[in-house]
């Protein structure tokens, strides 16, 4: 059978959830005699809050803002949203200006109370909720009473007619949209909203539409377009636009700092089960063969992912309905190298993977207390002519990784050759591999917080290879 591959390729994806570096629960043991031997910096950056990706949609009155906003919201339901209506932040009209309310203005910059919005936009950003006014359209007033409760989140959505207008407001903004619908629709829209839902005439609506919504339009809102990084023509009917920019959001959020400063790092893009997943083996409590169980279906998913950065070339084949289908070809010249003991947990998932792969091993071994290491290996003799896939569940100091990596390519594996697959790492692993061989690639499938003093993967899972094989007692 020898190098015959039968894998599946997944598209890549290098995700990761907002708050998955917030994680709490037991941890586990690396080596700390071996994590002196290279001293890593440490870059606090990776430890600090992480800011939520804010979103400004803008558009004119009636174009279908609040209609796109709730599209986005349900399609990125795996992520924590809050959407702030600038609606929300009218200045509430004075005695006086209540008994001409038809003269009043409601789409001038000056109608909104833009000081307190910028407060409470601030304040979201850094991560505190906040209670923002709950504006009455029909009575043109603020509640006294109640306000409505805004917790913080991965993704603010910020949405109005003139949320573009502010510079500062703009500034907060990581991503502009803009809502473009025709001015008939919108007004037809309009009509049809005010007079069930804001308790207006027809004739009230016209008036009010042509002495201050459509000049406000083309005086405000219409130049803000400018500042769109997207516009949507047709509001909601575009699921095309919606679906694209939901994409956009999904990598954004998916981007690790750590992904960033290293580019040949790649986090399988979190889902609630790829979570659900982590939470049980990360749980001291669960039995052996649940995470045996868990632990290889997270294998088996790093695995697909990592086997999708291996080279391919293109393939046609004759489809049973005598049609031609354009496709791939995978990669043959690779094989696996398990860094005994936890690496050899993954061998089975790139076994099922890759039917015949070569599996290599690599022992390092810690002789007593003098910080001399024997290493000890067992790899394919023409390994120099393969791709390896380098198997380690848990990446922590970084120190036993190097020096298998060193030893692939003191024997002539192409450090561009090497992907190194694990289930998690830590940030001083990632910096301490990836400064050393840039080209190397790691794929993971979460980024934990740190190491502890005792240089253990926090919050991590324990001693991987004594849970998986059950030698925990
Ligand atoms: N694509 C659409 N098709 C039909 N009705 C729509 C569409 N988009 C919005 N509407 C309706 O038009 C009105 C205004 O839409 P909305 O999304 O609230 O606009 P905005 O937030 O820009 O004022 C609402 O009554 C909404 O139900
Ligand atoms: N008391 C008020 C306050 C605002 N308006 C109108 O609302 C429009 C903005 O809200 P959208 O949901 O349509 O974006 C704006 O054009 C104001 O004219 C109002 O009529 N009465």
């Amino acid at each position: 059978m020898d190098d015959a591959m039968e894998a599946a390729t997944g598209a890549h994806f290098s995700g990761l959830r907002l708050d998955s570096l917030r994680l709490s629960s037991p941890s586990s043991p690396s080596d700390p005699s071996s994590a002196k031997a290279f001293p890593m910096p440490i870059d606090d950056s990776c430890d600090a809050p992480r800011q939520p990706f804010v979103i400004g949609v803008c558009g004119g009155s009636a174009s279908g803002k609040t209609t796109v906003c709730d599209m986005i919201i349900q399609q990125l339901h795996d992520h924590r949203v809050v959407l702030v209506y600038q609606d929300s932040f009218y200045r509430g009209l004075t005695a006086e200006e209540s008994d001409y309310v038809h003269d009043y203005n409601f789409d001038h910059p000056d109608a909104f109370d833009t000081e307190q919005l910028l407060a409470c936009m601030h304040k979201l950003k850094n991560g505190q909720s906040v209670n923002v006014p709950i504006y009455d359209f029909k009575n043109h007033r603020r509640c006294s009473e109640s306000f409505r409760k805004v917790n913080a989140s991965d993704v603010i959505i910020l949405e109005g007619i003139l949320v573009f207008h502010d510079p500062r407001v703009r500034g907060l903004m990581d991503m502009k949209i803009f809502v473009d619908t025709d001015a008939d629709m919108r007004l037809a829209r309009r009509i049809r909203r005010d007079t069930i839902e804001r308790g207006r005439d027809v004739n009230s609506v016209l008036e009010q539409y042509g002495r201050f919504v459509k000049p406000a339009f083309e005086d405000f809102v219409l130049p803000s377009k400018k500042y769109a990084d997207v516009i949507i023509p047709r509001g909601g009917d575009n699921h095309v636009a919606v679906d694209l920019i939901v994409q956009h959001i999904r990598t954004k959020l998916g981007q690790h700092d750590l992904c960033k400063i290293y580019p040949n790092v790649y986090v399988i893009q979190s889902t609630f089960q790829i979570r659900g997943m982590h939470t049980l083996i990360r749980d001291r409590e669960i039995t052996t063969p649940d995470f045996v169980f868990y632990s290889d279906r997270l294998i088996r998913l790093v695995v697909e992912h990592g086997l999708g950065h291996l080279p391919f070339t293109e393939k046609q084949v004759v489809t049973p309905t005598g049609s031609v289908y354009t496709g791939v070809d995978f990669c043959k010249k690779l094989c696996g190298v398990s860094i005994v003991r936890s690496g050899e947990s993954m061998e089975n998932a790139l076994r099922a993977c890759c039917k015949g792969i070569k599996i290599g091993k690599i022992l390092i071994h810690r002789e007593g207390d003098n910080g001399k290491q024997l290493i000890y290996e067992k790899l394919p003799n023409d390994i120099s002519e393969r791709h390896v896939l380098l198997l380690d569940p848990v990446l922590g100091t970084g120190n036993s990784a190097n020096q298998a990596i060193e030893l692939l390519i003191q024997k002539g594996v192409p450090e561009s050759r090497i992907i190194f697959l694990n289930l998690i790492s830590a940030p001083e692993g990632i910096h301490c591999v990836c400064k050393r061989f840039p080209s190397l690639k790691i794929v993971t499938s979460e980024i934990d917080v740190a190491l502890n003093e005792e240089f253990r993967v926090i919050p991590g899972l324990g001693e991987f290879g004594d849970r998986y094989f059950g030698t925990d007692v």
